[in-house]
């Protein structure tokens, strides 16, 4: 009888085969979150073997920047390194079009810079990532605001027709409010249902002066490798 596989082992199975797009002398993107740590590792552990030659790598977070550093994966900017051959990055939503729900690690504006700068983004995720519709899974999807009058924002967002009453609440650590890499802060909204179409609520949060950026990525991913009990398959555009 097949041994049922821990979601922490599905999670390094996909990140595991998302490093094998990465080939020597690339300049790669390194997400952040508990699945992407994975594809951290793999490549700390593959340049050291000397498998992997010559990688240049850009960090997503202060987090992942520390955990690469570590393992001694020469690290850039995105100001010195603007084109990048590969991203991997994990994901809280999956849709059937590869659209996707990312930032409850908070780190979503960088991942969004560093994916965007990428020929090809590699989401990496367990099966428990997959809805039918953005917004399904009834956990955060996060915006990220300026701290500058963040009440009047997060009212604002919580009014916005394209979000259908969505309820919004301010990320706290402890009894401060969560403050994100780039010294902002999160609002993460809750549906009750999917989001009816996630182009007009994307462009309708961005519309708002004080958001920096919100955690739907859409038309991004170019595969999505999928975790699950059945194994491990590839999803692309
Ligand atoms: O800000 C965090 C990121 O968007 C993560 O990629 C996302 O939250 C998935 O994280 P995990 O792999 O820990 O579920």
């Amino acid at each position: 009888m097949a041994t049922k596989l821990s979601q922490d082992e599905l999670k390094q199975q996909a990140a595991w085969k998302a490093v094998e797009y990465v080939q020597s002398g690339m300049v790669i993107g390194l997400g952040t979150g508990s699945t992407a740590a994975f594809a951290v590792d793999r490549i700390g552990q593959l340049l050291k073997e000397n498998t992997l030659r010559d990688i240049v790598a850009v960090p997503t977070s202060i987090r992942t920047y520390e955990q690469a550093k570590g393992l001694g994966i020469p690290l850039a900017t995105l100001d010195e390194q603007p084109e990048l051959d590969v991203a991997i990055d994990g994901a809280d939503e999956v849709d059937p079009a590869l659209n996707v729900v990312k930032g409850r690690g908070g780190a979503l504006l960088r991942e969004k810079m560093v994916e965007l700068a990428s020929k090809k983004f590699v989401c990496i995720v367990d099966e428990s990532k997959l809805v039918s519709g953005l917004g399904g899974s009834k956990d955060a999807m996060p915006v990220e605001i300026v701290q500058f009058c963040w009440k009047y924002n997060l009212e604002r967002l919580q009014k916005l027709p394209e979000l259908a009453g969505a309820s919004a609440k301010l990320r706290m650590a402890g009894d401060k409010p969560y403050v994100t890499d780039n010294s902002n802060y999160i609002v993460d909204l809750y549906f009750q249902e999917p989001i009816k179409d996630a182009y007009a609520a994307a462009k309708a949060i961005s519309a708002c002066t004080g958001v920096v950026d919100h955690g739907l990525f859409l038309d991004m991913v170019d595969v999505c490798i999928i975790a699950g009990a059945d194994g491990v398959r590839l999803q692309d555009k």
